[in-house]
């Protein structure tokens, strides 16, 4: 049994670019919490049988953003859940409306680092780029206003072990969610 008590059953989603951790610090939130968990770019992958180079590759871009939307407007529907979201869900404004029915925590991470860890990595189709780091530069600028609406702005330092970033995470949780769940009221 996790803390599962925390987050009263709704669900948490991590946002923020790649390489910055979502995958992996979703499962430990999850096993953390007692929460099921689920990683929509994997959901994307069993239901087409393809990889995401694959969707890239053969259907591009807007066909992937469609299928992720339909997969996290089916994912929400469900409680207690971490979801490990793709970098670019937050592009979409129809997903915002799917991501507010949870707690939505942005993991901040530097470009350097995004890059140490993604530079030897073939499966992000977008930084298949002569200039990766610029590539990842320019869609950062993009997305940091939208990242930004995210209830919780987690920024780890460089040394910190996923470990560490799902514990500053599980902390931060009661003061935000005080704070969500008052907006509603
Ligand atoms: N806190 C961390 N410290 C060191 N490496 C990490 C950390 N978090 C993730 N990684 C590594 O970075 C890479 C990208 O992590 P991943 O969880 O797939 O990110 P995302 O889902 O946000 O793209 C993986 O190789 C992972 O092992
Ligand atoms: O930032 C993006 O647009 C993307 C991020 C990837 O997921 P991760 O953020 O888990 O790497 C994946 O959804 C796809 O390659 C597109
Ligand atoms: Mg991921």
């Amino acid at each position: 049994m996790g803390d599962s008590d925390l987050l009263k059953g709704i669900n948490l989603y991590l946002v923020g670019m790649m390489g910055a951790g979502k995958t992996t610090i979703g499962k430990i939130l999850a096993a953390q919490l007692g929460y099921g968990f689920v990683d929509t770019d994997a959901v994307i992958e069993q239901l087409t049988q393809k990889s995401i180079n694959q969707i890239f590759a053969e259907k591009g871009e807007t066909t992937f953003r469609q299928i992720e939307t339909k997969v996290l407007s089916e994912v929400c529907a469900y409680t207690r859940l971490a979801i490990s979201t793709g970098g670019g869900i937050v592009l979409r404004r129809e997903n915002w409306s799917y991501l507010h029915y949870g707690l939505i925590v942005w993991l901040d991470v530097p470009v350097e680092q995004l890059y140490s860890r993604l530079a030897e990595d073939n499966t992000r189709p977008l930084l298949q780029d002569p200039d990766p780091i610029g590539k990842l530069r320019s869609l950062l600028d993009e997305r940091r206003s939208l990242y930004a609406e995210a209830d919780l702005h987690i920024t780890p330092h460089p040394q910190d072990t996923p470990n560490a970033i799902a514990a500053q995470v599980l902390e931060a949780i009661p003061s935000v969610l005080k704070a969500k769940v008052g907006s509603r009221e």
